[in-house]
């Protein structure tokens, strides 16, 4: 356990993975800003200061990926897969120490920190092996002397801002791509979350990814890192996740230099239970896609409608299973909840429990801050949830499961798709003509159809309206990290 006198580097196996200087051009530095305290959410004790970068570092940072760009895009594929597969290889090798880093700056349990590591080294291993499949294309030409190609080529320096919530996956699922690509990438952390970007660095460093392509900017002032990224010309492609709020902000930055941008941003999933359904199996998966680090996923069920048949005998199993979550530090075994990132974030959960009981709504299990004190809350479920409630129109993000009922397929379409936003819904049911019904008929990036769990590096994750643009994983993945080049060759 971490406290005043357990440091976080007396944990670790190898305490070189802790590093508090940004990296910048393969140099390990200081901030010109100083340093700002990190801490662990459970206890609130810091355990890390970290370098705080100014605006001109970032634009130094810059430089130095533009520098080191074109020699790591005129490697092979095959090479560059060869660097990558070390770089996963240390990511596993050093997992639990990376898991260890990421539940003491972040909270999750280190059960789930364990998961993320894996996830996100899963991004490394299969982009670096699309970094050999970057195809292009012939295309008979339109007269006998002519021949058309595609050629696909690296869009250059990438700039990355990313949330607290996943601190290694969110820069592994956009690192890779770039990578493989042949792009050289910034990393700007959450201020909440540096660590986990750091010893990422470390691993890359030892892995032999060259000086400049791959740097990590610690900052407590995002809005400056973010403005230099949309305003420098060397910087070619924004990719971030996070708020769509903050999303605006950036993209309308970014529209100066018409600069690509790929969004991963907010949600506000549906999660359908039928009458139909598997009751058992859709409790487990209602448990999983909604308690998930503590609710702090943008995937994470937002809504439960559930069939008026079947509703009553779902929320009493899911009461059942929400009671008996296991709430505490995330460093202690058996911890299945963590504390929440913030006072803010608590904020949030308190006021969106707060307008559903004011507006009819009742807390069948928990409702209070847990008596662990801090950001810890309880475990919530509430039931005679509407549509007219906070909880249905924002994301919550945090540990509340709030149960709407619905009559018939048509009803709970219109009701899940009342939102501006569109990046995962979930639904359970048997019958087939329902599922494709169902399926075709959701406004959303991603649905998950009798699983909770949509998470993979083999899957296109994505939102559409305003949950954000482009995808993440898959083959389709990397093409977001390529420019198309058209070649008319007369011969
Ligand atoms: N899609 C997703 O996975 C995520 C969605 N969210 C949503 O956002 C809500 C708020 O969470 P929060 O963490 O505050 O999310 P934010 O969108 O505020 O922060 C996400 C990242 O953006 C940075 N950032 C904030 N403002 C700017 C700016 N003006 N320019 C550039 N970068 C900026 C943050 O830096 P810093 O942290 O240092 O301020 C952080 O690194 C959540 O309740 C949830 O609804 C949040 C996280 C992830
Ligand atoms: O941003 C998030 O919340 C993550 O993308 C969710 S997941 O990819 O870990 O499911």
């Amino acid at each position: 356990m971490l406290d005043k006198t357990t440091n976080l580097a007396s944990l670790l196996k190898d305490p070189g993975l802790l590093v508090e200087r940004a990296y910048i051009g393969g140099a390990w530095v200081e901030g010109a800003d100083g340093r700002f305290d990190v801490t662990n959410p459970a206890r609130g004790d810091v355990i890390a200061q970290v370098a705080d970068v100014s605006r001109a570092q970032v634009a130094e940072a810059i430089s130095a990926a533009e520098a080191a760009q074109p020699g790591w895009a005129a490697m092979t594929g095959k090479e560059r897969a060869g660097v990558m597969r070390k770089w996963y290889d240390l990511m596993i090798e050093n997992a639990e120490d990376l898991a260890l880093i990421l539940t003491a700056e972040m909270g999750k349990p280190l059960a789930e920190a364990r998961g993320e590591i894996a996830y996100g080294a899963s991004y490394i291993e299969f982009f670096g092996e699309e970094a050999k499949r970057i195809y292009g294309e012939t295309i008979p030409g339109h007269l006998r002397n002519t021949r058309l190609m595609v050629l696909k080529q690296p869009i250059g320096v990438v700039g990355a801002i990313t949330p607290w919530n996943f601190p290694n996956a969110m820069i592994a699922r956009k690192v890779a791509p770039a990578l493989a690509a042949g792009c050289s990438f910034l990393s700007r952390p959450a201020a909440e979350t540096p660590l986990s970007a750091l010893a990422m660095a470390v691993l890359a460093e030892r892995a032999g990814v060259p000086a400049g392509v791959f740097n990590v900017l610690p900052s407590t002032s995002a809005s400056e890192v973010g403005k230099e990224f949309c305003e420098n010309p060397a910087v070619r492609k924004l990719t971030f996740t996070g708020s769509t709020e903050v999303g605006r902000i950036l993209l309308r930055q970014a529209a100066d230099q018409v600069m690509k941008c790929s969004m991963e941003l907010g949600g506000n999933a549906p999660f359908i239970v039928f009458d139909d359904a598997d009751l058992d199996a859709a409790v487990e998966g209602a448990m999983m896609c909604k308690f998930r680090n503590n609710g702090q996923t943008c995937v994470c069920a937002n809504r439960i409608y559930v069939q008026d048949g079947v509703y009553d005998a779902f929320a009493a199993k899911l009461a059942e299973a929400v009671r008996a979550l296991k709430v505490g530090d995330g460093l202690e075994d058996g911890t299945e909840a963590g504390p929440l990132i913030s006072d803010k974030a608590v904020e949030k959960v308190r006021e969106h429990l707060a307008d559903a009981e004011a507006k009819g709504g009742s807390v069948v299990v928990g409702g209070n801050p847990h008596d662990l004190g801090g950001t810890f809350w309880e475990p919530t479920l509430v039931t005679g949830v509407t549509q007219e409630m906070k909880v249905a129109r924002e994301e919550t993000f945090g540990p509340l499961a709030p149960l709407f009922r619905f009559k018939d397929e048509d009803e709970v379409i219109a009701m899940a798709n009342d939102t501006i936003f569109g990046l995962a819904s979930y639904f359970y049911a048997k019958d087939l003509s329902r599922v494709y019904k169902v399926a075709e008929a959701l406004e959303y990036g991603i649905v998950g159809v009798n699983t909770g769990i949509i998470s993979t590096e083999l899957g296109p994750f994505g939102g559409i309206k305003q949950s954000g643009m482009g995808r993440e994983g898959s083959h389709l993945g990397i093409e977001d990290y390529l420019e198309m080049k058209y070649v008319c060759l007369s011969v």
